[in-house]
């Protein structure tokens, strides 16, 4: 499956450049969609008595009305209800005009629990909040415990956020055309759509590159070609050195899971910097992960120099405040010097909320000799709202572009976390992550996610790149355990994930 996804806007812009160039012309895509959606429906649910189609005033109208007369002429008991009538002349009009089946009024709408319900009321074109006869049929709907399949997005449900306006349709099937939306990704969307299909109704893929989409499903096809394999002329310094802070001796364990799982990403060396009290707790439990008594910024910039230190992680287990400030911006100003990788967690990002202004600030710096981000912060939602409380609130803005504008203002890539976790870099491109498993929601996982990504950087891969990659892996290693996970088996999933990677046999998925 292709990993771009489309807007409504640049959906609608597809369907345009497309008709524009032809050979299929706008008719012809409705009746290929239109195809798209019985074929569906006969072939999931072939025992179904009768078939409820539900059309809308526009074009998702217009692909019931053709899907509608298709499935009569298989011989299905197909009924068709609509309130308003397409505008004349509209495609939707012409596939209303070929259709010949009459027109039910919402009122006779009584779907019964073995049949099924072609939602086709509204898809790309859904401008409000959904009321009125438009919500009864859609409420009627979910409360008939029929089969929906939904036209290229359940009713109610915006295409670009993924948020319901009003309500929405609960479908067991959504087919959408050329490419995915994020609203099929992201939820709410995600739970509401069932299984999602997608039909080629002739669009040329090549009108992508008018559209230049920014918005990413984020599977391998989208950081392969930079993810940092060794070569034979690797060494380990070739492969990076990460240091992760530790907090103090009640508090170190965080630090430990992060520093294994950079190790497990493949960085050439890992140093835990530790303060006194922690350092023998710390000794006691690592190996293959060297270990520093660290107590200042100055000792923690002094050692990175020596020791050419790639990549840092700082925040999980550190302690909020105002020592987390000071080695946070010494690391800063390490950066502004010679490349270097820096992944915010947890108190990291807790440290700044009362200033926000001064991480961003120091974040410009980083990186700013290449002229390109080298910061990662990696906020769930309750830390997001601590930095940037007004995106936080910002009413029916998408995910995705909640984070966009978080990685502009902060200069760094943000990985907004959840259940469809947002991977977001200050140029505008931006990932939704769809391989998580809810096992991954305990104690520890993000302090892996952390180290994942800090072992990418060191070996220089790109910064959002890296983001997109630790997020699909750590998702990877978890779907791998299932019930029962716990953050201390994540690295040790992490082999059989890259595995896989490597030798090329999950491309998509
Ligand atoms: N040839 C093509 O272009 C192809 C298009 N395709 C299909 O077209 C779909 C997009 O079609 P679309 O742009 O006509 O939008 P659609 O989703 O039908 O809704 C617009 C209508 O709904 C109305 N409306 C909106 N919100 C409302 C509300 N809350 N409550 C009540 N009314 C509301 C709105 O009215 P208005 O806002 O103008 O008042 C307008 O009348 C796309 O999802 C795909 O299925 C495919 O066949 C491929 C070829
Ligand atoms: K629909």
């Amino acid at each position: 499956m292709s990993f771009e996804l489309l807007s409504p806007t640049e959906m609608s812009e597809a369907d345009r450049l497309s008709i524009a160039r032809g050979p299929h012309d706008g008719p012809a895509l409705m009746r290929n969609a239109g195809a798209a959606v019985a074929r569906e429906v006969l072939s999931r649910y072939p025992q179904a008595r009768t078939v409820h189609v539900l059309a809308g005033p526009g074009n998702n109208g217009g692909d019931g009305f053709a899907a509608a007369r298709l499935l009569a002429q298989a011989g299905v008991d197909a009924r068709v209800y609509c309130e308003g009538r397409p505008v004349a002349g509209s495609d939707a009009a012409g596939a209303l005009a070929d259709m010949r089946l009459p027109l039910l009024g919402f009122d006779a709408f009584a779907p019964e629990e073995t049949d099924v319900v072609v939602d086709a009321l509204f898809g790309a074109g859904l401008a409000r909040a959904i009321g009125g006869a438009y919500a009864q049929a859609v409420e009627k709907a979910n409360a008939s415990g029929a089969c929906v399949v939904a036209v290229d997005l359940p009713s109610g449900l915006s295409g670009g956020s993924g948020l319901v306006l009003g309500t929405a349709i609960r479908a067991g099937v959504t087919v959408t055309f050329f490419r995915l939306k994020p609203g099929h990704l992201l939820y709410p969307g995600r739970a509401l759509c069932g299984d999602t299909v997608l039909a080629d109704i002739g669009i040329p893929a090549d009108v992508l590159s008018e559209i230049g989409p920014r918005t990413f499903r984020n599977t391998p096809e989208l950081w392969r070609e930079t993810f940092p394999w060794p070569h034979s002329g690797s060494h380990k310094y070739a492969r990076g050195h990460v240091g992760v802070f530790s907090g103090g001796p009640s508090a170190s364990g965080a630090a430990r899971l992060a520093a294994i799982s950079a190790a497990r990403a493949g960085a050439g060396a890992v140093t835990v910097l530790s303060p006194k009290q922690a350092v023998q707790v710390n000794a006691m439990h690592l190996t293959a992960v060297m270990l520093k008594w660290i107590d200042t910024p100055e000792e923690a910039v002094n050692f990175a120099k020596d020791r050419k230190m790639s990549s840092a992680v700082i925040g999980p287990g550190f302690g909020v405040g105002e020592r987390c400030v000071e080695f946070l911006l010494a690391l800063a100003g390490l950066g502004a010097e010679s490349p270097f990788g820096l992944v915010l967690d947890a108190d990291a990002i807790t440290s700044f909320a009362d200033a926000p202004d001064r991480l961003f600030e120091a974040l410009a710096a980083i990186g700013a000799q290449t002229g390109r981000e080298r910061a990662v912060l990696t906020p769930h939602e309750g830390e997001f709202r601590r930095l940037f409380p007004d995106l936080a609130d910002a009413q029916g803005v998408s995910k995705p572009e909640r984070a966009r504008r978080a990685a502009e203002r902060a200069n760094a890539v943000v990985i907004l976390k959840g259940p469809d976790t947002v991977i977001a870099a200050p140029d505008g491109r931006a990932a939704i992550n769809v391989n998580a498993t809810p096992f991954l929601a305990t104690a520890g996982s993000g302090d892996v996610l952390a180290g994942i990504v800090a072992g990418l950087l060191a070996q220089g891969m790109p910064t959002f790149e890296a983001a997109a990659a630790g997020v699909w892996l750590h998702a990877e290693a978890g779907a791998r355990f299932g019930p029962g996970l716990i953050a201390e088996d994540l690295p040790a999933l992490l082999p059989a994930a890259l595995s896989e990677l490597y030798n090329g046999d999950r491309t998509s998925f």
